[in-house]
């Protein structure tokens, strides 16, 4: 395999567990995070790749730092998940309006940082318009226990391990009202296809939405206490205020911005996402969890076709 100089941006949860993953695979790992502070374009001296794993709020900061530092053709493989408010830009569209020198790759799948710290295995998609180049750092960056697959789906990639969030949110509130398993499951049913919606509205593939970063990260993070965005709904559902749920969780909730941000996309476009406009109800304490289970439940009956369809799937 070959040996890497990978500058990572990054080092809170996600970044950390990445530059094991990369070191213990033989590669070379220059990091930066604002906590360690200096200059992040240092990080990119003789790098053959670079990899952030910031947050959102963090990108928005850190991209126009090295718009003129990114030397063209690098290539750059975007792990932050999330919708920016302000902009309504995913992580990759951010990175391409302050160095559009760059090659963008969207790295997203079902990738809990806690259990790979733990030596567990996963898979996950490492996804670009630029085919050639996703294989070739396929091979490079898999291991034993990162097993990678390509796409050529950036947008849906990015836009499914976004819209995830918003969802796992709801699917914790769920679980922390007690409505068990047959709820559960029809809201994260209706859930993917609220996904899909947005996600074909928004130049996505239908298909990508039942991969490693859509469905699969799903099921991943919406069972599970070491995601942040499911406990953060889970305290919610228990009858914590949002501050209060928040600091309940280690880091970052990417889905509490997320969720603004679909709703406002759902405004400007027209689309219709209840699961979402309910979790912006609670995060804005205009509602209940019971209130906004009640909502779901009472909205006009329709077809379960009809959405498919609208996401561009044969209904065969
Ligand atoms: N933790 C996980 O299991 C995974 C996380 N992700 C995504 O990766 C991104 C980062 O997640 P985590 O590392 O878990 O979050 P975290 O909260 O542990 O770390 C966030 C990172 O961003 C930095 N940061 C925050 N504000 C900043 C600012 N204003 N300027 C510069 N740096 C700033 C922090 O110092 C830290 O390095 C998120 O978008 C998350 O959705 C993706 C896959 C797995
Ligand atoms: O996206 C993740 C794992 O795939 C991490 O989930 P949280 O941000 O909810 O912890």
């Amino acid at each position: 395999m070959a040996r890497t100089t990978i500058a990572l941006l990054g080092l809170g949860l996600w970044g950390q567990c990445l530059a094991r993953l990369f070191r213990s695979s033989g590669h070379q790992v220059q990091g930066w995070s604002r906590r360690l502070g200096g200059d992040p374009g240092d990080c990119l001296s003789d790098a053959d790749l670079l990899v952030s794993a910031v947050s959102m709020a963090a990108l928005t900061r850190l991209a126009p730092r090295l718009s003129h530092v990114i030397p063209p053709g690098l290539p750059l493989v975007s792990c932050s998940k999330g919708i920016t408010v302000d902009t309504l830009l995913t992580p990759l569209a951010v990175w391409r309006q302050f160095c559009p020198q760059a090659r963008g790759l969207v790295l997203s799948g079902p990738n809990l940082s806690a259990e790979l710290q733990q030596g567990l295995p996963a898979a996950t998609v490492l996804s670009s318009n630029h085919t050639a180049l996703a294989m070739e750092l396929q091979h490079v960056l898999s291991s034993r226990q990162l097993r990678i697959y390509c796409n050529d789906d950036p947008r849906g990639t990015e836009l499914a391990g976004a819209l995830k969030n918003t969802m796992v949110i709801a699917a914790g509130v769920s679980d922390g009202l007690g409505l068990g398993s047959n709820a559960k499951a029809s809201l994260l049913c209706r859930g993917l296809n609220e996904m899909g919606v947005v996600l074909g509205a928004l130049g996505g593939q239908p298909h990508t939405l039942y991969g490693l970063a859509g469905l699969g990260d799903l099921l991943a993070t919406a069972n599970s206490p070491l995601s942040r965005n499911y406990r953060f709904g889970f305290e919610l559902g228990r009858g914590k205020t949002p501050a209060a749920a928040e600091a309940c969780c280690e880091g970052t909730v990417e889905g509490i911005p997320t969720t603004h941000a679909v709703v406002a996309l759902a405004e400007r476009h027209g689309f219709s996402v209840p699961i979402a406009r309910q979790v912006l109800q609670l995060l804005e304490q205009h509602t209940t969890p019971a209130e906004s289970v009640a909502s779901l439940m009472e909205r006009n009956l329709r077809p379960e076709t009809k959405l498919a369809a609208e996401v561009g799937l044969s209904s065969q």
